[in-house]
């Protein structure tokens, strides 16, 4: 394997509270990567961490084999947070723009970059509207676009699909799997979706800042003993599975 994140005990403390305890996981070229867990788990945090926003208090996280944070993997890593960090009075296009101009790109790759992100989310129709008058889906659907938009080699995505109508999760999730498959992505997806985890190569389960079980999501059904992904969370959150 290809190892593309180097997660190695890492540790996190927001005041008294401990958070990440001692993470420890590898993350292979090419895979899609499912976190799935309770609420307040610790998978943003964990990913913030992968992305440079934040350090571990202990171990260490490299990407691509540089230790993070590090300003070069902007470039590289591709980030959709959980809420929207988008400037409302401009319009999509502006947005789309603004953020692809922050990275090496060509005009011509820029161009084509904006058309290839905004039709993959469904936007092109409404690239001209203020985002202040997007839905909230829609609103989603730009962050999404954002991510995307700088071809990046790693994606990370903390609940993309939350509030996007099932037909377009649908034809996003045949997209991650091209872009995995075709163009060798890495992509880490947390979600609460189980249909979607279940997309996953390998799913890690977090519990309480640990990763209580990990593998692929036949595995982690064997493990359980089902046949659902649903009940696989279920014994997820349950403190004495
Ligand atoms: N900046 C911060 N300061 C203090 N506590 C924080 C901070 N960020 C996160 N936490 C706490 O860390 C814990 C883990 O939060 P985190 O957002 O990582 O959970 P999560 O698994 O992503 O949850 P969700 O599924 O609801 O998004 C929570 O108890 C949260 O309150």
């Amino acid at each position: 394997m290809n190892e593309t994140i180097a997660i190695e005990n890492v540790t996190k403390s927001f005041g008294k509270k401990t958070v990440l305890k001692d993470i420890q996981m590898s993350i292979g070229e090419g895979t899609i990567y499912g976190f799935i867990g309770p609420s307040g788990a610790g998978k943003t945090t964990l990913v913030k961490m992968i992305v440079g926003m934040d350090r571990p208090d202990q171990g260490a996280i490299d990407v691509l084999g540089k230790r993070m944070p590090n300003l070069e993997m902007l470039q590289e890593i591709g980030y959709m947070a959980q809420s929207d960090a988008l400037y409302m009075e401009l319009t999509g296009k502006e947005n789309l723009t603004f953020f692809a101009s922050l990275y090496k790109l060509s005009k011509k790759e820029m161009k084509e970059r904006i058309s290839y992100a905004a039709s993959l989310v469904n936007l092109t129709e409404d690239l001209n509207k203020k985002v202040s008058a997007y839905s909230g889906g829609m609103k989603r659907r730009l962050s999404l676009a954002i991510a995307l938009i700088q071809n990046p080699r790693i994606l990370i995505l903390d609940e993309p699909t939350v509030g996007i109508d099932p037909e377009l999760r649908f034809s996003i999730w045949n997209e991650l799997l091209r872009l995995k498959r075709e163009e060798r992505k890495t992509i880490i997806v947390t979600t609460h979706v189980m249909d979607e985890a279940e997309r996953c190569d390998f799913v890690a389960m977090v519990r309480d800042g640990s990763i209580i079980a990990h593998g692929t999501p036949q595995e982690l059904k064997d493990l359980y003993q089902t046949n659902s992904f649903d009940e696989v969370f279920l014994y997820a959150g349950r403190k004495d599975s």
